[in-house]
């Protein structure tokens, strides 16, 4: 049964699962984000956010985390094919940083956009 096509992709299912749970109980920047993002969720509800805000709130807390979850490997990958000091692996890991700060900031862009009006 698992050999099968739907089988092979509920296991795909099962890891994925397990890599967002493994996201969640060892990376700090990854609990801070979900932190914020419940944050922003109780804010969305006291504001009555409309329904494309929420959309935009969604997408914005779904792409800061995922690619902090691409950077997370990365990162990791980075440190196992070459753990000691090299100026390529510095590069690899600072333009995955990078990569979450341009997230993060179109996320705080969309928050001024949805509760600068509401003050
Ligand atoms: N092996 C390395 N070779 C060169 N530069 C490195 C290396 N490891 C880290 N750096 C530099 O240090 C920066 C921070 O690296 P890294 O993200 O691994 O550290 P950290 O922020 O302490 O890790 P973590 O996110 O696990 O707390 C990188 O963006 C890079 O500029």
């Amino acid at each position: 049964m698992w050999n099968s096509f739907l089988g092979k992709r509920i296991k795909g299912f099962k890891y994925a699962f397990k890599g967002a749970y493994l996201l969640l109980k060892n990376e700090a920047s990854i609990q801070v984000q979900t932190v914020i993002a419940v944050i922003v969720t109780i804010a969305g509800f006291y504001f009555d956010i409309s329904t494309t805000e929420w959309m935009f709130q969604f997408i914005a807390i779904g792409l800061v985390m995922s690619i902090e979850g691409l950077n997370t490997a990365a990162e990791e990958i980075a440190n196992f094919v070459h753990p000691d000091y090299h100026s390529k692996i510095g590069y690899i890991k600072d333009v995955a940083a990078g990569a979450v700060f341009i997230a993060a900031l179109t996320a705080v862009i969309i928050a001024c956009i949805i509760y600068i009006p509401k003050f």
